[in-house]
């Protein structure tokens, strides 16, 4: 497959401006990512960025991916020394859980503010991530409907804008956007099954058969049956004539890219079941110097 996408560096260089800028205001960054895709819709760039700030990492997205994937990801994160919150954003419980996690976070430093006599001091965070990964839902599930909008803070001579929550949380209403990072061509293919990418950019026909290879190890019963497959057609067939089935049991024929569309739709609604494409001993994204 061809690269699906360009890679903005320009956009990506402002953005990171805008975030080094915004990053002396907060105490923690909520880095989110998506959990299907743990490794394709991080930008390993945020780190330098980040320097030593406090980090909190989400998985987003839980409700759709695999269960058992979710947890071997989340200790793996731990394992790097990170600390995870792994959640649908849309929960009831997402304040919360994501005050718990960032109060978990900064104990030490508030520990020692306390001791110095600063009680219940707001935790001011900023929210990044790539496009579609949750940002936006995250901020609407953490705010209360009755949302007070600050202006300047004391001290601060730049115009922020914050959004207050009902757990002493304060979020900046501007999320950071990170770009994910395309070296890899699984990576494109990844972040296209999980609609992380506008369909208008990317070849269906090539993402739903990149589904389809996934799908023949990962879960191939879900194929047969959501589309009424054989039992054995994953033997019987290739990806491309499986496709090819597929658009005929759909009853749309040899129009393939019909049937593409549709599986896509399927998949990413969940219709073929949760499904984590990624796991840390995949090397996604890992670019091997020849
Ligand atoms: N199933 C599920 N859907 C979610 C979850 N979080 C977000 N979504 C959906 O994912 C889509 C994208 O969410 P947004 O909050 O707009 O993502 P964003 O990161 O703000 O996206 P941009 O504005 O493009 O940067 C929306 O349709 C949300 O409803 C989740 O935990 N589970």
């Amino acid at each position: 497959m061809a690269q699906i996408i360009q890679w903005f560096p320009g956009h990506m260089a402002k953005a990171f401006r805008l975030m080094r800028e915004n990053l002396k205001y907060v105490d923690i960054v909520f880095e989110l990512v998506d959990a299907r895709i743990p490794v394709s819709s991080r930008n390993p760039e945020l780190d330098e960025v980040l320097g030593n700030k406090p980090r909190l990492l989400v998985m987003t997205k839980t409700d759709l991916a695999d269960p058992e994937r979710t947890k071997a990801w989340t200790k793996y994160f731990v394992d790097q020394g990170l600390e995870v919150v792994a959640l649908d954003t849309r929960g009831h419980k997402t304040p919360q859980i994501m005050t718990k996690a960032a109060r978990k976070v900064l104990a030490d430093k508030w520990a020692a503010l306390e001791e110095k006599g600063v009680k219940d001091k707001p935790i001011r965070a900023l929210v990044a991530g790539i496009p579609n990964v949750g940002k936006s839902t995250l901020l609407n599930h953490l705010v209360t409907k009755n949302v007070a909008i600050t202006g300047d803070r004391p001290g601060v001579t730049k115009k922020l804008q914050w959004l207050k929550t009902p757990t002493n949380l304060e979020l900046l209403d501007t999320p950071g956007v990170l770009w994910p990072k395309f070296e890899d061509q699984r990576v494109g293919e990844h972040l296209a099954m999980t609609g992380a990418i506008k369909d208008q950019l990317i070849n269906q026909d090539d993402i739903a058969l990149a589904t389809l290879k996934f799908m023949r190890t990962y879960n191939p019963a879900a194929i047969v049956a959501r589309y009424h497959l054989a039992d054995d057609a994953w033997e019987t067939n290739t990806d491309v004539e499986l496709l090819l089935l597929i658009s005929q049991k759909l009853g749309f024929k040899d129009d393939y890219d019909r049937a593409a569309e549709r599986m896509l739709l399927d998949l990413r609604r969940g219709k073929l079941g949760t499904y984590t494409v990624e796991m840390p001993e995949d090397h996604i994204g890992e670019v091997v110097d020849d």
